[in-house]
């Protein structure tokens, strides 16, 4: 069996986090676990931990570590011999303490985007929510404005990506990831900038490349 491979992606919302998974997941064949997508599926089953989570989620809130470290382990604990990339959690210290204690990553991916770049992109971003599919007006809008491509049904945005709360949540998830960041900081995290993510993907799909990485397609 191939070695297995162990990453997570982290940056600000807007950040590019969702649009540059879904390029590693498709082109290294990457197993893909968003914890956005595990809330919203725990919040569609109305479970009680649904319901729970749902409490934090419509607030912009962080749901408990407790919670979310509950949500997230089984899932790795599943997939233990695949090679995953995991894009918003680990996202606090305790977090990613608890993904420590199961499991080692071979790499995180922080993502360092412009305050400009983010609100731009953060006003044009469209969501349709029951997937968590992600369209932006300019850079990769839906076939029919203000439609999901797969089912037809309306977009919305996000009242936490209107710029004037943006200042908060950046500020937020400054503090909140800075000790994440620095534990991982000695060894396996590299960092990327810039304001576009057609410019650094060359650079991510080639530092997976020397990880010997097989790539299935070029698309991007
Ligand atoms: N204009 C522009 N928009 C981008 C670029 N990369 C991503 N986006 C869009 O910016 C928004 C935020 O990206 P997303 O992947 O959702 O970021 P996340 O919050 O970090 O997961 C989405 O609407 C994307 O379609 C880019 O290079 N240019
Ligand atoms: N690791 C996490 N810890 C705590 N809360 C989380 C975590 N991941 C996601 N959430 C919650 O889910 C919401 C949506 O997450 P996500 O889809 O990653 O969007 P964003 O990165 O734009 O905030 C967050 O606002 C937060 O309430």
């Amino acid at each position: 069996m191939a070695k297995l491979f162990r990453a997570a992606i982290m940056g600000p919302p807007g950040s590019g986090k969702g649009t540059i998974s879904k390029r590693i997941a498709e082109s290294f064949g990457l197993q893909y676990l968003s914890s956005g997508h595990y809330l919203r599926e725990s919040i569609a089953a109305n479970t009680e931990a649904g319901i729970l989570v749902k409490r934090y989620v419509e607030r912009g809130l962080l749901v408990p570590d407790n919670v979310m470290t509950r949500l997230m382990v089984p899932r790795l604990e599943q997939l233990r011999n695949h090679s995953w990339l995991l894009d918003g959690f680990p996202r606090t210290l305790a977090q990613a303490q608890a993904l420590n204690s199961v499991c080692e990553l071979d790499l995180v991916i922080s993502l360092n985007i412009p305050y400009e770049t983010l609100k731009d992109r953060l006003s044009d971003r469209w969501i349709h929510p029951a997937s968590g599919r992600v369209y932006n007006m300019g850079f990769n809008p839906p076939q029919v404005q203000g439609r999901d491509d797969i089912t037809g049904e309306p977009l919305i945005q996000h009242e936490d990506d209107k710029p004037e709360a943006l200042v908060a949540r950046l500020r937020h998830y400054k503090d909140v990831a800075k000790p994440v960041i620095d534990l991982y900081k000695s060894g396996i995290l590299h960092s990327f900038s810039g304001t576009e993510t057609d410019r650094i993907w060359p650079y991510i799909s080639s530092l997976l490349t020397r990880w010997a990485l097989p790539q299935r397609t070029r698309k991007y």
